[in-house]
């Protein structure tokens, strides 16, 4: 099955400094790929380069495809019409628009082809989401917005979703309903890349987990294998201690 978002020899570097380098990373369509590493890893520098923005002014090279079409030239606004789609560190939500107006506000682009959620199907997936309706985003708790955000990029008929740490901030039992929630939109086909600092979490719900280490994969496998690996039993500790 080829690939719905492909990376090769993808560099960023902040001048002299390279901090990433990853030689090739592969999404499958209907597969969840968990990126973990430690702070300072390389986590959110890899979501921002495949779509196309950063922090500063970094230099960026390599391949990025989406459905085999190359986009790593295109500019964020035109990968995002394009479907990959970025839930970042946060959330994405208007807080002073209701969640029923924050839903409203995101649209796919017209005439595209991508199967967005509808409202039923967003209602039927986040149940909390329909009774808060009239509610203000900033009223909602931490996984209530976590929720809307995930159901707002839904809205956009992404053909790769990327999630920048949905479980900051969340009480555990959150953390596990959130990244459970993704595992099932996943079972429905959408194909994600959830970047996590909670390798814990993390390793409960992906198909496949990379484990970042200054920029670099230092070990990557699919999640059962991964499991029992050192390097893995080295990140949990290195969460435990963070
Ligand atoms: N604008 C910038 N200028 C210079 N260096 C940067 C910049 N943004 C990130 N870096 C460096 O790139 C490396 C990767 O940072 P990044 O934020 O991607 O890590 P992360 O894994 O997402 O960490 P965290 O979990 O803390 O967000 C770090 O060494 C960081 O200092």
């Amino acid at each position: 099955m080829s690939p719905v978002l492909e990376a090769r020899n993808l560099r960023v570097a902040y001048g002299g400094n390279l901090a990433l380098d990853i030689p090739h990373l592969a999404l499958k369509p209907g597969e969840l790929v968990g990126v973990v590493g430690a702070n300072g890893a390389g986590k959110s520098t890899l979501v921002n380069a495949l779509l196309g923005w950063s922090r500063g002014t970094p230099s960026v090279s390599g391949s990025i495809r989406l459905d085999g079409e190359e986009i790593g030239h295109l500019p964020p606004h035109a990968r995002v019409a394009r479907g990959l789609t970025l839930v970042p560190e946060g959330g994405a939500v208007f807080m002073r628009l209701t969640v029923e107006d924050n839903l409203a506000a995101a649209q796919a682009p017209r005439g595209s082809n991508r199967r967005a959620h509808d409202e039923a199907e967003i209602y039927a997936l986040f149940p909390r989401l329909k009774e808060r309706l009239h509610h203000h985003a900033s009223m909602l708790s931490g996984g209530e917005r976590q929720m809307l955000a995930i159901a707002r990029a839904l809205r956009l008929g992404p053909r790769a979703l990327l999630l920048d740490e949905p479980s900051i901030g969340l009480a555990p039992r959150l953390v596990a309903d959130v990244l459970r929630t993704v595992r099932d939109l996943v079972d429905e086909k959408l194909s994600v890349l959830l970047v996590e600092q909670n390798v814990r979490a993390a390793i409960e719900v992906v198909d496949r987990l990379v484990l970042l280490e200054r920029g670099r994969i230092l070990a990557s496998g699919p999640a059962a294998a991964m499991r029992d690996d050192p390097r893995i039993l080295a990140a949990y500790l290195g969460e435990a201690a963070a």
